[in-house]
């Protein structure tokens, strides 16, 4: 066997001919060559691979390509094969039940170059700690798309400074998230981060839920209680669903905003806090403000920077990358992967829950589905009418969506520029965006 590279995703050729292995060798870097399967299991920077393209013959073992997708559930298997090994149902059942894809023989060099030029992007999506950011790390913002990209250049400009910062986003798009690792990134990071949601407070607890109390404030308050915000000092409250803040509390948190100071309930004892707001909404607080439910000094004070996460259905092909992190992240070794038909409907669909709605369906595919391929049936987006784009006008309408969510990624949300990208006017382009729930 050849030295390993230390690279991710690397690719195993699996041959018993030195000369086909040899030329597939010549194709990329980092490959390594076995000439049986057994020896993939004992090598030790296995690990490290990504993809294994496999010579597929009735001497293959289904045990072992069991055992060897039990132990490295990511790897992604490509077969050779040749026709007539098509028609036979033993290997037929192999390819559809672990293989990722399949070339045939005579073997087509370019096209196998494609091939496994795809598989190994596949296989990076899959590899622990590419780029930095492992699939399985819970609190990592996932995602390759410019819109992402563009959030996380945002957060790590926030991150130095200690400037409020409001973050806008529909419900599951990651609005805590972005606020956690803004605080990750940031000096404030060895202090505390944290979250109150406002909408879940009970109304009368919450200025000393927020400010704190002293004992015999009120009746019940048996004891002195240490408010959010002061064990928030030195780091960040992150103040979910701010919209839901009722109007008292509101004076309240922008007297904090102006003075840097508390005073609990039951004490006119001034506490000077050194305390970062990051708050979020997924309402329109222009639209609260006008219907006199939100205050505008407040909205100005913590509209200071807004950050705005992008709903899921904007983010393309970054769909797929977090459904296969989800999948990976749920253990269930037994399935491999996802079938066409639910790559396609995932791409369709249109995530009003977002990033949350993304988990729950696969992680629930995951337990449930009967195949070792998730199908669109498991994420229950099935029945969607749009799941499988077979006729010409939802192949348009795919094809709309996908190309005004990259436009709007790569202008990073300049809609004049997307105008212009797509030759569209800008009324058009309103009405595509309404059209697809993308504004
Ligand atoms: N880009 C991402 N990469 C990985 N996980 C993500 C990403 N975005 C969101 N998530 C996950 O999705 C779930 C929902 O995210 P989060 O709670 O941050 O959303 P939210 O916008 O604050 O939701 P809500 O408005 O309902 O409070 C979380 O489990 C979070 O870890």
């Amino acid at each position: 066997m050849n030295s390993m590279a230390t690279d991710t995703a690397d690719l195993c050729v699996c041959h018993r001919d030195m000369a086909t292995a040899n030329k597939i060798k010549d194709m990329a870097s980092n490959i390594v060559h076995i000439t049986d399967l057994k020896e993939f299991i004992g090598h030790p920077g296995r690990n490290k691979i990504g993809l294994l393209l496999l010579n597929l013959d009735l001497d293959t073992k289904e045990e072992l390509i069991e055992s060897i997708k039990q132990r490295q559930p990511q790897l992604l298997l490509v077969a050779l094969v040749s026709k007539d090994m098509l028609e036979n149902p033993e290997i037929r059942f192999l390819l559809k039940n672990y293989f990722h894809d399949f070339h045939t023989y005579p073997l087509d060099y370019p096209r196998l170059r494609h091939l496994l030029g795809h598989g190994l992007g596949m296989a990076r999506l899959h590899v622990p700690n590419h780029a930095g950011r492992s699939p399985s790390t819970a609190n990592t913002i996932m995602g390759e798309s410019a819109c992402v990209e563009h959030l996380r250049q945002q957060i790590l400009r926030l991150s130095e400074c200690h400037l409020p910062v409001l973050i806008t986003g529909e419900s599951g798009t990651g609005k805590e998230l972005v606020a956690q690792t803004l605080h990750r990134n940031s000096p404030r990071a060895a202090r505390p981060f944290i979250a109150v949601n406002c909408g879940a407070l009970p109304r009368q607890l919450i200025q000393s839920e927020l400010f704190g109390h002293e004992k015999g404030a009120f009746t019940g308050a048996t004891h002195r209680k240490i408010g959010k915000l002061e064990a928030a000092d030195k780091g960040v409250l992150f103040l979910d669903e701010i919209g839901d803040l009722p109007l008292e509390e509101q004076v309240n948190l922008l007297r904090f905003l102006q003075e840097k100071t508390i005073e609990r309930v039951g004490s006119h004892q001034p506490i000077c806090l050194d305390v970062r707001i990051v708050a979020a909404t997924h309402v329109n607080l222009e639209d609260a403000i006008k219907e006199g439910r939100f205050r505008e000094d407040l909205y100005f004070r913590l509209n200071v920077v807004r950050l705005k996460v992008p709903p899921l259905r904007a983010r393309g092909r970054d769909i797929q990358l977090l459904a296969h992190a989800f999948l990976i992240a749920s253990r269930q070794s037994r399935v491999l992967g996802f079938a066409p038909d639910a790559e396609r409907a995932m791409l369709t669909h249109g995530w009003p829950g977002n990033v949350r709605e993304l988990m729950n369906r696969v992680q629930s595919a995951a337990v449930m589905c009967p195949g070792r391929y998730i199908r669109a049936a498991d994420l229950e987006l099935g029945q969607s009418s749009s799941a499988s784009p077979d006729c010409l006008r939802e192949i348009k309408e795919l094809a709309e969506r996908e190309a005004l969510a990259k436009a709007i990624c790569q202008s990073q949300g300049k809609m004049s520029y997307v105008a212009e990208q797509l030759k569209i006017s800008r009324a058009t382009l309103y009405r595509l965006l309404d059209k697809h729930s993308l504004l």
